[in-house]
C-alpha cells in the first residue's frame, strides 16, 4: 500500500523534487528528469537511462558518476516521454555522443526512438541500447521480446564505466549490447504492488503459495507454487539461470558473474541476506565466482513483496567495467576522487528545471478554421470529462494483463492536450495548430505507449484538417485514416494484436464510408463510434500478441484491451459534441 501521497497524478513529480532535494551533491534537475550535478567531461560520451516512476532507485538514484550521466522520469508505470528523454539528453551531452539505455518496454521504445531520431537530426550521435534480461518474459529464441528488469543495473554500469574510461559511442554501444546478452534475471513474487491512490493491489497471490516469474509493473507472474523456504527460493532462481546459459557457453563451470539479489520493494533486506546464502554457496557447488554481488533493493515495483537473481556473466571486458567505482544517490563502490563543489545555490544547480518558453505566436488561420477550433475544443473537453469518468475503469481493466496505469495516463495526456488547446485558440490558432499543439501535450504529459500514439493521432487529424479551410467531413475521415495509418507504423500493431489499432482501424473505416456516402459528419461520426464500441468489445475474445500484456495472455481473455476501451469512449463523447453542434 502506497500511504503517503497527495494527489496521485502528483507522486511521481513531488517524488522526484523530494529527491533531488535531498540528493544536490549528486543531481540535478533539469525539464524532463535529473543529470549529474557536475557537468558531463567535454567529448564523454553521456549515458542516458530512464523509464517510468515506482522502481526507485532506478531510474533517478543511478544517477553519478561511474554510473548514468542523467535520467528521465516518467510519471509511474509510465515510460517518460521524447520530449523529457531529448530534454536530458542534451542538458547531459559533453560532446562525445548519447547512449540511451532503457528496459524493453513498448513506451520506452517508441519514446526513446523518438527522441534518437530528434537527437541524431540535431547533430547529436545518438543510440539506443535496450535491456533484455527477464527470462521468463519470453523463449530464449525470442529475447529481444524480453522485458528489461534487474539486469537493467549491469547494462546501465557497464556502458557508464566505458563512457567514464573515455570510450567512443561506438565502443559503449558494442559493450553496453555485450552485457544485455550476457545478463539474465528471474523472480518470484508473494503480493502485487499498490498504486498510490488504489485501494487494491494490482495483483494478489492466494494465502501460501507465490507467483512466478513476475515483471516490474505488478504483472502477475506467469505461474504458482507453494511458499517456498528461503533455501528453496534460491535453489529455484539460482537452477533456473543456470538452466539458459550465455550463447555459446557449455556450464557454469569456471565462469565468472556479477551477482544481483534485487529486492522488490516489501522484502526485508535480512530476508535478502537470508536468501543470499544459499545463492552464493549454490553458484560456488556450481563453480561460478561471484564477483562483486549486490544485494538489495535496485529496481523496485513499490511495495511488491518479491524478489529476483540476476547474474551477468562477465568477461574480461566486462569484469572491470562492473567492478568499477560509482557514486550515485543509491549505489556507491569503490572511490573516486573528490567532486566539483556544486552549492544549491549555484547557477549549475537550479532548484526548479527551467521551463520550455511558452509558445506565444500561432501560424494565421482561417476565420472558417478559428471557429472550427472552438468545436475542436469542445471535443477536447468532451474528452476530459469521459476519461476522468471512466479513469478508475480504464485502470481495473489494464491491471489484469497490464500495469494498470492507463487511466492515469489517458487522464493526464487528456488534460494536458485541452489546455495546450485552450492556450492554442486564445493565440488565434486554427483547427489543425490546435490538435497539433494538443498532440504535442498529451505525448510529452501522458509518456508510456497511449501517449505516443494519441500523440500521433492528434497530430494526423490535426494535420489533415490545416488551418486553411472549414474542416468538412471528408478532410476528418482522411485525418482519421491517417492516424491508424501513423499508429500501425509507430507501434508495429495490427489488427487482431489486442491493442487499440482493432479500434482505430473500424472506426477510420466506418467514418470513410459513410462519409463516401455522402453522410454529414455527425452521422458519419456517429456510425463510426458505433463501430469502435463494438470493436472494443470484441477484443476481450482476443489473445494479445505485443508488449506488456503478451506473457499474459491467457489471462486476458475475457477482458478487453484498455486502450480499445478508452478509444471508444472517446469516439462517442466526440460524437456528443458533433451532434450538438449539429442542433
Ligand atoms: N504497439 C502498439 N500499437 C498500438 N497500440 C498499443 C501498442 N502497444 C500498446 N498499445 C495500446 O496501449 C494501451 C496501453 O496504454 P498505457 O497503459 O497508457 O501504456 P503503457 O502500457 O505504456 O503503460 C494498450 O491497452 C493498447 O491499446
Ligand atoms: O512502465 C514503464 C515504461 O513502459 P510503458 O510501456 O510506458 O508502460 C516503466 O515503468 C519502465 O520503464
Amino acid at each position: 500500500m502506497t500511504r503517503l501521497f497527495n494527489t496521485p497524478a502528483a507522486f511521481a513529480d513531488e517524488a522526484l523534487e523530494g529527491f533531488v532535494a535531498a540528493h544536490r551533491r549528486w543531481v540535478r534537475r533539469v525539464p524532463g528528469g535529473v543529470v549529474r550535478a557536475t557537468p558531463t567531461a567535454p567529448g564523454q560520451v553521456a549515458v542516458v537511462i530512464g523509464g517510468g516512476s515506482g522502481h526507485y532507485p532506478a531510474f533517478s538514484g543511478l544517477v553519478g558518476r561511474g554510473l548514468a550521466h542523467g535520467a528521465a522520469v516518467g510519471n509511474v508505470f509510465a515510460s517518460p516521454s521524447a520530449q523529457q528523454v531529448h530534454q536530458v539528453a542534451k542538458a547531459a551531452h559533453g560532446g562525445g555522443g548519447v547512449l540511451l539505455t532503457f528496459g524493453n518496454y513498448a513506451g520506452d521504445v517508441l519514446h526513446f526512438g523518438q527522441a534518437e531520431e530528434r537527437l541524431n537530426a540535431e547533430g547529436i550521435d545518438c543510440r539506443t541500447v535496450v535491456v533484455t534480461d527477464d527470462i521468463s518474459s519470453a523463449p530464449a529464441e525470442e529475447s529481444a521480446k524480453r522485458r528489461g528488469v534487474a539486469g537493467d543495473l549491469a547494462v546501465f554500469k557497464t556502458a557508464a564505466a566505458a563512457a567514464e574510461a573515455g570510450l567512443p559511442l561506438d565502443e559503449v554501444v558494442r559493450l553496453a549490447r555485450l552485457a544485455n546478452a550476457r545478463t539474465r534475471s528471474f523472480g518470484i513474487a508473494f503480493s502485487g504492488c499498490t498504486l498510490p491512490g488504489a485501494d487494491a493491489p494490482l495483483f494478489t497471490v492466494p494465502e501460501s503459495r507465490m507467483a512466478v516469474g513476475l515483471g516490474i509493473h505488478g504483472e502477475p507472474g506467469l505461474s504458482e507454487a507453494a511458499v517456498p523456504t528461503a533455501d528453496e527460493a534460491a535453489e529455484l532462481l539460482v537452477s533456473t539461470l543456470l538452466g539458459e546459459l550465455p550463447e555459446g557457453v557449455e556450464t557454469p563451470r569456471g565462469l565468472r558473474a556479477g551477482v544481483i539479489l534485487n529486492g522488490l520493494g516489501a522484502v526485508k533486506y535480512e530476508e535478502l541476506f537470508v536468501v543470499y546464502r544459499t545463492v552464493a554457496r549454490l553458484l560456488d557447488e556450481a563453480g561460478v565466482v561471484a564477483v562483486d554481488p549486490e544485494v538489495g533493493e535496485l529496481v523496485t515495483s513499490f511495495d511488491m513483496a518479491g524478489v529476483s537473481l540476476t547474474l551477468f556473466w562477465l568477461t574480461e571486458e566486462l569484469e572491470p567495467l562492473w567492478t568499477a567505482p560509482a557514486d550515485a544517490p543509491a549505489y556507491r563502490k569503490g572511490a573516486l576522487g573528490p567532486t566539483a563543489d556544486v552549492s544549491p545555490e549555484s547557477p549549475e544547480n537550479p532548484e526548479s528545471p527551467e521551463e520550455q518558453p511558452e509558445q506565444t505566436t500561432v501560424p494565421q488561420a482561417s476565420e472558417e478554421s478559428r471557429a472550427a477550433a472552438r468545436t475542436v475544443l469542445d471535443a477536447l473537453a468532451a474528452v476530459v470529462r469521459t476519461v476522468d469518468e471512466h479513469a478508475d475503469e480504464l485502470g481495473r481493466i489494464d491491471a489484469v494483463a497490464g500495469d494498470g496505469d492507463h487511466g492515469i495516463g489517458m487522464r493526464r495526456g487528456s488534460e494536458a492536450a485541452y489546455e495546450a488547446g485552450r492556450r492554442a485558440l486564445g493565440l488565434g490558432a486554427g483547427a489543425g495548430t490546435l490538435l497539433c499543439h494538443a498532440a504535442d501535450a498529451w505525448a510529452d504529459r501522458a509518456g508510456g505507449t497511449s501517449g505516443a500514439l494519441w500523440g500521433v493521432i492528434l497530430r494526423q487529424v490535426g494535420t489533415a484538417l490545416g488551418d486553411a479551410d472549414r474542416p468538412d467531413a471528408a478532410a476528418v475521415a482522411t485525418g482519421v485514416a491517417a492516424a491508424a495509418d501513423g499508429v500501425m507504423r509507430l507501434g508495429k500493431a495490427e489488427v487482431g494484436d489486442k491493442t487499440m489499432v482493432d479500434v482505430l482501424v473500424p472506426l477510420a473505416g466506418a467514418l470513410g464510408e459513410a462519409v463516401a456516402e455522402g453522410q454529414p459528419l455527425a452521422a458519419a461520426w456517429d456510425a463510426a463510434a458505433t463501430a469502435a464500441e463494438a470493436a472494443a468489445k470484441a477484443t476481450a475474445e482476443l489473445l494479445p500478441r505485443l508488449g506488456r500484456a503478451r506473457p499474459h495472455a491467457e489471462k486476458s481473455l475475457g477482458t478487453p484491451d484498455a486502450g480499445a476501451v478508452s478509444l471508444a469512449l472517446i469516439a462517442r463523447a466526440v460524437h456528443g459534441v458533433l451532434a450538438a453542434k449539429n442542433d
